[in-house]
C-alpha cells in the first residue's frame, strides 16, 4: 500500500497494492493493522455508506458536530469524483484551507478524512459509486454543512456551476464565516 500525506493535517491518501492475473484483479481495500500503524491510534468504523450519483452531482460540504463527529475512509468503486475536504478545526495549522483530489475506480485512491473536516465531492461520471466507512453513526441532529461555492473558501470545482446538481438541503447551507468563524 502506498501512503501520501495530504496537505491538510491528519488527512492521508492510500493506494492499495493491486494483484492482477488472468481472472482479473484483487486488492485489500481496508486492513485494520496497517491502518493502526499509520495513524498510531485505533479507529473503530461503525458504519459503511454507499451513494450512487449521476454525472455532475455535488454532495457536500458535510460534517457532524461534537461527539458525533466522523472520521471517514472513502473511495470510488465505479466512476470518478473530485473529492474535497475543508479543514474547519480552529486549532489546526491548516484551518480554513481546502484540498481536492480525484478519486476513481481506475486510480484506486482511498482518502482518510479525520474528524473536524467538512467533506464533499463532485461526481464526474454517471453511475459513480462512492463508498465510505465512518467511525461514528449518522446523527441527523448533529449534521452541519457549508455551502459548496463559499466565497471565502473559493473551491475550484473545475466545472461550470450551471451543470451541477445539488439537493435543496445542500443549496441552503450557510457560508463558512457564518457557521465556523
Ligand atoms: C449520510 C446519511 C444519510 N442518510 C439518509 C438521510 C437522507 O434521507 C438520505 C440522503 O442523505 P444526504 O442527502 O445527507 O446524503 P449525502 O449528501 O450523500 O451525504 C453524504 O455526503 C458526503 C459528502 C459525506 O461526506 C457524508 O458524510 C454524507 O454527509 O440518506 C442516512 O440514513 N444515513 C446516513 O449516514
Amino acid at each position: 500500500m502506498k501512503i501520501h500525506k495530504a496537505p491538510i493535517a491528519g488527512c492521508f491518501l492510500f493506494v492499495p497494492e493491486s494483484y492482477r492475473d488472468n481472472r482479473g484483479e484483487f486488492m485489500e481495500t481496508y486492513n485494520h493493522r496497517e491502518f493502526l500503524a499509520i495513524l498510531g491510534e485505533p479507529l473503530h468504523f461503525v458504519q459503511d455508506n454507499q451513494s450512487i450519483s449521476k454525472k455532475f452531482v455535488l454532495r457536500g460540504l458535510h460534517y457532524q458536530t461534537g461527539a458525533h463527529a466522523q472520521a471517514k475512509l472513502a473511495r470510488v468503486i465505479s466512476g470518478r469524483v473530485l473529492d474535497v475536504v475543508v479543514d474547519i478545526r480552529k486549532d489546526s495549522p491548516t484551518f480554513g484551507e481546502y484540498f481536492s483530489t480525484e478519486l476513481s475506480a481506475r486510480n484506486r485512491k482511498t482518502i482518510f478524512i479525520p474528524k473536524g473536516l467538512a467533506h464533499g465531492f463532485l461526481a464526474l461520471e454517471d453511475n459513480t459509486i462512492f463508498s465510505y466507512k465512518c467511525d461514528a453513526f449518522y446523527n441527523p441532529e448533529s449534521e452541519r454543512g457549508i455551502i459548496y461555492n463559499d466565497p471565502d473558501l473559493k473551491i475550484d470545482w473545475q466545472i461550470e456551476e450551471e451543470k451541477m446538481i445539488l439537493s435543496e438541503k445542500d443549496l441552503a447551507l450557510p457560508r463558512f464565516n457564518e457557521e465556523i468563524l
